[in-house]
């Protein structure tokens, strides 16, 4: 059943109240990549409250676009919100956690969609001259909606002449904004690894080849790429998060799947990264005498900041708010926003939210305070922006 939204719009700008109980009903419907049904009827359920009149809704496979309109636009600002959650079983202890079980909000994805709502209804009350568009996207995790989202037809009608969005940061208190000009996001791409041998007796090892022995000896062989063919003053990560493999625990398992993910700073570096997994996957396949299949699932593009646009920002927020500014350095995190800023200039930044558990953990507990830090922030940046000559 689809939670129903409450009633946001009675010609006010929406109360911090009302985005509370937005983020937290959001938080009970997490949904993974391309699956967001329920999210995106529970943000046209909002959306559809405000007068048509100023916003034009208008849906994209599990996403919305939302124009706000402009009293005289000249331009087009956009707005990106991610809207996806993530395969975890929730801890926090909340009374309001997830009603699906096995899937969290673990990534502030339900911070990112109220956040949009909140600058969203700002402009509905206090128009300004230009346009701007709320991307609610879906499969940020995976397999990556922002490429496909900015390629449809819809984007290219409406398509943005900036484009901003934030993710929330658990390591940095509230009331904090975080970012740098350029490189700010690395390089993705997933790593899926099929290994085939053959199965048999748990006590005739010499009869089979062993996938489970294989696929060990593989996650350790992967760890010397990053120690030994990465140049150490560049970065890059490689995690096997997820290893498969056999049937029952005396049967020698015939096939086993590494599932990863790669992160590279530099783009030379992602390709280095790939030929050696291919060499040692090669070497694996004659030593334990099996096949392997390599696939690269989801890769991301960096988020490489516009350098001007962001130091801008991060000067005009230093001096028009209250909030602490400060210059981070890259993360390894990935993200398909980058895609969008390849293509348009703009630029993402981190948004403190000061939770004890970082992203991806089972215990996310990001305070609901940053919520009004980023709709403040956001309202004043594209004011100053649509008022800008
Ligand atoms: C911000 C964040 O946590 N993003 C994800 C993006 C995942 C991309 C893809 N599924 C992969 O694992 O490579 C991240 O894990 O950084």
């Amino acid at each position: 059943m689809i939670k129903s939204a409450p009633s946001v719009y009675g010609g006010e700008k929406m109360q911090k109240e009302q985005l509370i109980q937005i983020r937290r009903d959001l938080h009970q419907i997490p949904e993974i990549g391309f699956q967001e049904v329920k999210t995106q009827q529970y943000l046209l359920n909002i959306l559809n409250q405000f007068p048509s009149e100023r916003l034009e809704i208008k849906t994209w496979r599990t996403g919305i676009f939302a124009l706000v309109k402009g009293t005289n636009p000249k331009k087009t600002i956009g707005y990106r919100a991610d809207i996806d959650g993530l395969p975890i079983t929730e801890e926090t202890g909340y009374d309001f956690q997830s009603t699906h079980p096995g899937y969290m909000h673990a990534c502030g994805h339900d911070f990112h969609m109220t956040i949009a709502l909140g600058i969203l209804s700002h402009f509905i009350e206090n128009p300004i001259e230009d346009h701007v568009l709320f991307l609610f996207q879906p499969a940020e995790e995976g397999p990556g909606g922002a490429e496909p989202m900015l390629n449809s037809e819809i984007a290219m009608q409406w398509k943005p002449d900036i484009i901003t969005a934030l993710h929330i940061a658990p390591e940095l208190p509230v009331g904090t904004i975080a970012t740098k000009p350029g490189l700010l996001f690395a390089n993705t791409s997933e790593l899926f690894i099929d290994l085939k041998g053959k199965g048999g007796h748990a006590a005739y090892p010499h009869n089979t080849n062993d996938m489970v022995v294989a696929a060990c000896s593989l996650v350790t062989q992967l760890q010397s790429i990053v120690a030994r063919n990465v140049d150490p003053l560049d970065s890059a990560v490689i995690t096997i998060g997820k290893i498969t493999g056999g049937t029952v625990q005396n049967i020698i398992a015939e096939n086993a799947r590494l599932e990863g993910t790669i992160r590279t700073l530099s783009v030379e570096s992602m390709e280095k990264v790939k030929e050696r997994i291919e060499a040692l996957v090669k070497g694996l396949e004659i030593g334990y005498s099996c096949q392997a299949v390599i696939d690269y699932g989801a890769m991301y593009h960096q988020v490489y900041n516009e350098e001007a646009l962001t130091a801008e920002f991060m000067e005009y927020t230093a001096e028009q708010t209250d909030f602490d500014v400060q210059l981070c350095t890259e993360a390894m995190t990935g993200e398909d926003f980058g895609y969008m800023v390849s293509q348009i200039p703009g630029f993402m930044f981190w948004l403190g939210v000061g939770s004890p558990y970082g992203l991806h953990h089972a215990k996310l507990t990001p305070n609901e305070k940053a919520i009004e830090v980023a709709v403040e922030v956001m309202a004043k940046y594209i004011t100053f922006k649509s008022e800008q000559k």
